[in-house]
């Protein structure tokens, strides 16, 4: 297994070892072309995620997160500058099954069960029926849905269909979660609940993680760092290297270490503001 995460130096199974990033952007840009002209989404973006870090990306509506991620993820491409993936080209990346995607929605399909959806990657990739049964076992242990693989997603509250949708892309064990918003439909409650389960499981996988949110309580908890990020045209402003501790129990909110980093972000996300 991997080093400790907050060493930002390790491997997983079958991984080259290097304290070097797993994912890099020079001078990213990217502009779409619109009926009404441009929208310059992204502008000379440079970001080294290392291996093991949890990076939360936190910005106004329209500042580009989104298309940051997919930019990771190939879903997007560049008008400009560079983006590897576990070092090679985000297409390369993508072929290789480098990372798993979690959406805002959970996107499970009804007709399957919680376990028929996360068997979906796997039974696509080829892998064989006792692999996918072992490995759909793990990853819904590993999300704490052990016991509901032959409920339906309807049968599930929402906070469980997000958790599902982890499982599914953790199945296929990349190394990489890129997470967009996962939890911004659910009510503080169970938000709250499916941080602290996100943060052990960060830990007990050493998954390099990617998060986009529009939470700054949110963005504090979970990060080793926060990028602050600002529209028109979207672009990093401040990167904040997190002083919390790995070991952060929900309480960990009322420090003031916490409120420090918090005030902090606020303070970025104040600067960056842009008048309409
Ligand atoms: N496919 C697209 N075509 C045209 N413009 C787009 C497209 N995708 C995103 N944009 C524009 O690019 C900019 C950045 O969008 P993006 O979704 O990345 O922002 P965001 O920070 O994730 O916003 P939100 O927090 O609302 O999800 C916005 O102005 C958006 O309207």
């Amino acid at each position: 297994m991997k080093d400790n995460p907050a060493g930002a130096c390790g491997a997983g199974e079958g991984q080259f070892v290097s304290k070097e990033s797993v994912i890099s952007a020079r001078q990213l840009d990217l502009t779409f072309r619109t009926g009404d002209g441009p929208v310059h989404a992204l502008k000379d973006v440079n970001l080294d995620i290392r291996r093991g870090e949890f990076v939360s990306f936190i910005g106004p509506s329209g500042c580009g997160k989104t298309t940051f991620l997919r930019c990771m993820a190939d879903l997007e491409h560049p008008t400009g500058g560079e983006i590897s993936v576990n070092g090679v080209s985000a297409e390369a990346a993508r072929r290789a099954r480098a990372y798993g995607y979690v959406f805002q929605a959970a996107g499970l399909y009804p007709w399957r069960t919680i376990g028929g959806n996360v068997r979906l990657p796997l039974e696509i990739m080829g892998y064989d029926r006792a692999d996918q049964d072992a490995r759909v076992k793990r990853v819904l242990e590993l999300v704490e849905l052990d016991g509901f693989e032959r409920k339906y997603p309807w049968q599930l509250s929402g906070g469980m269909q997000q958790r599902a949708s982890i499982a599914r892309a953790l199945a296929f064990d990349a190394d990489i979660l890129l997470m967009d918003e996962p939890f911004g439909a659910l009510d503080e409650i169970v938000r709250d609940h499916l941080n602290e389960q996100l943060l052990k499981l960060w830990a007990r996988t050493e998954k390099t993680i990617a998060f986009v949110t529009h939470s700054i309580p949110e963005a504090v908890y979970l990060s080793t760092r926060i990028v602050v990020m600002s529209p028109r045209p979207g672009r990093i402003t401040d990167v904040i290297e997190s002083p919390l501790p790995a070991e952060r129990p929900l309480e960990i909110r009322d420090t003031q270490a916490f409120l420090d980093v918090a005030h902090r972000v606020r303070e970025g996300l104040r600067a960056g503001h842009v008048d309409d």
